[in-house]
């Protein structure tokens, strides 16, 4: 069997996994697959998205290996996402049901609430009816481009959120791109303080200053983007870098581990992503070494903010 990743204690006694499965653009045919792999390479944690649209393709691959015999429902530690079309608290049940009903799977361990604004719910056919299922939203609805913003305040969609907490189907609750000032009116303002505030955390951006100001909180950071997406090619990014290499090199290992070790060292939850079987493997394989003090400056020394 695998070593497993070790887990940290969430401010309401639960644990969750320190490396989970990224799966933002795991299409289609290949997300179920890669979820399988994952699970097989010893991946606990896997973090999907109603905007992602693959959680039935999650829910079957985690169903499946439930099945197999090679874990159980609470061996799993699930994330899904709160969309911002669906910010009012009267929907957010309804979405969440959605999402729930997408995994089947019993229960879902942790929701987020995506993003701190939210967007005006209209329908995705362009008419002026009122959307009668969550699949009948447009997720992105715009002006020429531009997002049509709704005046919901996110303390009140959290209050939606805590109420979630009742129905059992769901185990913990949380934020995404919250920063500190956000971070700050939600915990002055509500009863029910989030387990995790999930951010984009890689070396570019490594939200040192958000890490302790959460951590002191008893919230964990969950770093998205944690190799800083490679895909869109920005200049000076960490895993392309000849000093990234150099120290890989020095503790054979690659660039990615480097880049995921780093924020893992500074106190975050990692949630790479891919598709392909080698890297989900190569994502996971970062606890058996550590960075140095110099190396850890090296690697600070990419921060752009
Ligand atoms: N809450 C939020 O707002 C957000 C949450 N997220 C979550 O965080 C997850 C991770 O972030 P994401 O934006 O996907 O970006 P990542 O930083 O995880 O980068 C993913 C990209 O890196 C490639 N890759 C994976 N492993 C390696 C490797 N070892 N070496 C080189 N390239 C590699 C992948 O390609 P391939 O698949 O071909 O291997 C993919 O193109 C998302 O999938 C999603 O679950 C992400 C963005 C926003
Ligand atoms: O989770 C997500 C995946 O990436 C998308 C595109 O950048 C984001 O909008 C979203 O937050």
């Amino acid at each position: 069997a695998n070593t497993l990743a070790p887990s940290v204690r969430l401010n309401n006694g639960l644990e969750m996994p320190v490396i989970g499965l990224g799966t933002y653009l795991a299409n289609e045919g290949e997300c179920e697959r890669a979820v399988r792999d994952a699970i097989d390479a010893g991946y606990r944690h896997i973090d999907t998205a109603y905007l992602y649209g693959n959680e039935k393709e999650v829910g079957n691959a985690i169903r499946s290996k439930i099945d197999e015999g090679a874990i159980r429902r609470e061996d799993v530690f699930i994330v899904t996402k709160l969309w911002n079309t669906f910010h009012r608290p009267d929907q957010v049940e309804k979405a969440f049901q959605k999402s729930f009903e997408n995994l089947n799977l019993t229960y879902i361990d942790l929701y987020l609430i995506h993003f701190p604004l939210a967007y005006k719910q209209v329908h995705k056919d362009g008419s002026d009816r009122t959307p009668q299922s969550v699949d009948d939203v447009n997720l992105f609805p715009n002006v020429n481009g531009r997002p049509v913003y709704d005046d919901i305040d996110y303390v009140d969609t959290w209050r939606a959120m805590e109420g979630l907490l009742q129905t059992g189907n769901v185990r913990s609750i949380g934020v995404s791109n919250f920063d500190i000032p956000q971070m700050e009116r939600l915990l002055s303002q509500v009863t029910i303080t989030p387990v995790t505030n999930q951010v984009e955390c890689h070396p570019n951006h490594n939200q040192l200053p958000l890490i302790k100001y959460c951590n002191d909180r008893n919230i964990t950071v969950t770093a998205y983007s944690p190799l800083g997406r490679p895909y869109l090619a920005k200049n000076n990014l960490a895993i392309n870098d000849p000093k990234v290499q150099a120290i890989a090199a020095a503790h054979n290992k690659t660039p990615a581990q480097v880049v995921l070790r780093y924020s893992y060292q500074n106190g975050a939850i990692v949630i790479p992503k891919s598709t392909k079987q080698q890297r989900i493997k190569e994502n996971f394989n970062i606890l058996d070494f550590s960075l140095t003090p110099e190396e850890m400056n090296v690697m600070n020394s990419f921060n752009n903010e």
